[in-house]
């Protein structure tokens, strides 16, 4: 194994690994610690998927560092924790806390804070993080259900999360080519800062970056640093070449979207779905909490929708209407609500024939996968940047689709089933 990673989400893990694949490593997304005994599928990369990010920093630590010693002690070269490219966490952690922790047990001495994903718009600057042309305070982050994020300096963000000096490496080093930024490396642990920042507007600046944290033991950040990690790997010749697949081979068996993102992204691909025709039918947590709603009636209405049409199932709504409701009844409470109650939707469609699950929000991925019994996946090809189709690992094989909730272009839920090609169904 090459590079060993933690991720936070399974979106996010999901993204990394597409990140991997398409740069020729091997990779593969396995769900949860396994344990230390576990023998993991030969591949170049794999990726340990969390449901980490939301959760008391303290069981993210704990967490984060069993994967992380079964990753080491299956001969992971470089260990990557990966978090949102959004930075998505709030001043509890858990991207400080879980920083720090690994680099004590590791035994390092310095790391690399680099969310930056410039194919999906975050780039940074002067520690400052943009999305699109938007300060991060600015975006629609400001409003996410559970970590809304209010200040884009970077350095001021994590120095809340972490008691370790934090620094700054700006664009002009960056520019300076990977030399350049080793010495910046030095300098900046001379003067006792332990994790840096990156400022990083475009690809090649993450590829300069990757270059200069060939020898890094630990290096976090988002799937975009793992342009430049792969790239070490590939130019010592420790890769074999492979090509990117275009398609993927899907099971055959019904198709389902389900929404529990809040995002303005994925609030658009559901508006481009209903112009489209395809049939939507609206959570309501309200009734979902007294009863009046339930799993099995939102599951019997998919399985009632004609069988060539793709239904889709959603939560997903406004910040002022997700207000009222967190106001009613909390924040975390009305979350899980959600979050179980579409996982207990997926495995009663599963339970009835259905194979493509397309689902749209990191949280809710990492739910509903949990709750179709995925332990692990194959990556196949990218719908859109950051989101590929992947294929489970085990019976029944299922093809699925993890959407972070701010991926994903308008038609993203009609274009996503261009890429599967059917298999024949099994007598
Ligand atoms: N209508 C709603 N009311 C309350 N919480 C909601 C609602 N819709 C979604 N949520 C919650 O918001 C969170 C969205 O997070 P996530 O699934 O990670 O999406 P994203 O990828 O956009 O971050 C989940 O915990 C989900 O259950
Ligand atoms: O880095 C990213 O933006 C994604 O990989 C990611 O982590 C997405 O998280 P969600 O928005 O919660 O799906």
């Amino acid at each position: 194994m090459l590079i060993g990673a933690v991720a936070d989400d399974i979106t996010g893990a999901t993204d990394l690994c597409l990140m991997l694949s398409r740069e020729g490593l091997r990779t593969i997304q396995v769900m949860g610690v396994p344990s230390l005994a576990a023998s993991l599928p030969d591949a170049d990369a794999v990726v340990i998927a969390l449901k980490s990010r939301s959760i008391p920093a303290d069981d993210a630590v704990a967490m984060s560092i069993s994967a992380a010693h079964v990753l080491v002690g299956q001969g992971a070269q470089q260990i990557l924790f990966k978090y949102c490219s959004t930075f998505d966490s709030t001043d509890d952690g858990n991207i400080g806390p879980v920083a720090e922790a690994l680099m004590e047990d590791m035994g390092v001495e310095l790391t690399i804070a680099c969310p930056s994903f410039p194919a999906a718009g975050r780039t940074t600057y002067q520690g400052h993080l943009f999305v699109g042309s938007q300060l991060l305070s600015d975006s629609p982050l400001k409003d996410h259900p559970l970590n809304p994020m209010h200040d884009s300096n970077l350095v001021r963000v994590l120095s809340r999360q972490t008691a370790l000096p934090v620094g700054l490496v700006d664009i002009n080093t960056v520019r300076q080519g990977a030399d350049g930024v080793r010495a910046a490396f030095a300098r900046q642990h001379a003067a006792g800062k332990r994790i840096l920042i990156l400022d990083t507007l475009a690809d090649a600046d993450l590829r300069t970056i990757g270059a200069a944290c060939a020898d890094m033991k630990l290096v976090t950040g988002g799937s975009g640093i793992a342009l430049g990690l792969a790239a070490n790997f590939v130019q010592a010749g420790k890769v074999a070449p492979r090509r990117a697949t275009t398609r993927m081979p899907a099971p055959a068996g019904r198709a389902v979207i389900l929404a529990g993102s809040c995002s303005v992204a994925t609030r658009d691909q559901i508006a481009a779905a209903q112009a489209a025709g395809l049939p939507t039918l609206p959570l309501d947590v309200a009734a979902l909490a007294d009863g009046r709603q339930t799993a099995a009636q939102v599951a019997e209405w998919a399985i009632r929708q004609p069988e060539t049409t793709t239904p889709l199932i959603y939560s997903s709504t406004t910040p002022e209407a997700l207000q009222v409701i967190q106001r009613c009844m909390g924040q975390h409470e009305s979350g899980a609500l959600v979050e179980g109650s579409l996982a207990r939707v997926a495995s009663l469609l599963r339970d009835t024939g259905f194979r493509q699950f397309l689902i749209a929000g990191g949280e809710t991925s990492g739910a509903v996968v949990a709750s179709l019994g995925v332990t692990m996946l194959e990556i196949g090809p990218e719908i859109d940047p950051g989101v590929p189709w992947t294929r489970s690992i085990g019976t029944p094989s299922l093809a699925l689709a993890l959407k972070s909730g701010n991926f994903g272009a308008p038609d993203f839920f009609l274009k996503a089933w261009g890429l599967l090609e059917l298999e024949p169904a099994h007598v």
